[in-house]
């Protein structure tokens, strides 16, 4: 369980002073499907930052399961990070000269686990994204959409049980799109957590939860 209380974030720089969260109270429970949604600059992507251990709140206290996450240092965010939560971006974020297996093998590769495990994983989670055809291809030689389930499958080969996603749909036409969601319907019904951030109400249409920000506050 995500257990926000009480949670503002300052940034500071120079004479600026810029509240983007303030005073965030908010429980997300274990296999939730929520949306956040909101005005530019509201302090969504500043929110799903600080719930995926990318960023620490100035104030106010986060719980993820058992963990104080707040009281963490640099190390202790990044265990949480690679144990449990895992991104998915906008503009995919994959490696250009690695072809679609090397890119979803990535974080295996990382935590040093050994070629015929890496090799079972990703054929697993590429036979249930449909992307078995592409494996061997570079990210320039696919579409929007199989690029986008490419950096699926590379969230998702860890294990990690908490999805968390900025704008996921942002660069695919509306069918692509769609189909995506439908993807992430399918691995929330397989008892994902997945929280994202959108702009598109049939994207956030998807989730079984709405949370609206304005100006820093939950607001819905
Ligand atoms: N690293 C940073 N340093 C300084 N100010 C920041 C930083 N990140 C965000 N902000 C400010 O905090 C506020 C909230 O930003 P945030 O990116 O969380 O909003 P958002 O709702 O995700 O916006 P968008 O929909 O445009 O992505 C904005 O005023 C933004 O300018």
């Amino acid at each position: 369980m995500i257990k926000l209380e009480n949670i503002s974030k300052i940034y500071k720089f120079d004479d600026v002073v810029i509240e983007a969260l303030k005073d965030v109270s908010l429980t997300i429970e274990k296999g939730e499907f929520v949306a956040i949604m909101g005005a530019s600059g509201s302090g969504k992507s500043t929110l799903l930052n600080i719930i995926g251990c990318m960023d620490t709140a100035t104030s106010g206290t986060y719980t993820l399961d058992n963990d104080v996450i707040s009281k963490l240092n640099s190390n202790g965010l990044s265990k949480i990070r690679n144990s449990k939560i895992t991104f998915v971006f906008q503009n995919f974020a994959l490696m250009e000269k690695y072809t679609a297996y090397e890119n979803i093998e990535l974080p295996l590769v990382n935590r040093k686990v050994s070629f015929a495990e890496r090799r079972k994983r990703v054929s697993e989670i590429a036979k249930q994204l449909g992307i078995e055809a592409q494996l061997d291809k570079l990210p320039k030689q696919m579409s929007g959409g199989q690029q986008q389930r490419i950096a699926l499958a590379r969230a998702l080969v860890s294990g990690a049980d908490i999805i968390l996603a900025d704008e996921p749909t942002g660069a695919l036409d509306q069918k692509t799109g769609i189909e995506l969601m439908e993807l992430l319907r399918n691995l929330n019904k397989d008892g994902k957590t997945i929280i994202l951030v959108t702009h598109d109400p049939i994207v956030a249409s998807y989730a079984k939860r709405i949370i609206t920000i304005l100006d820093g506050r939950i607001s819905q």
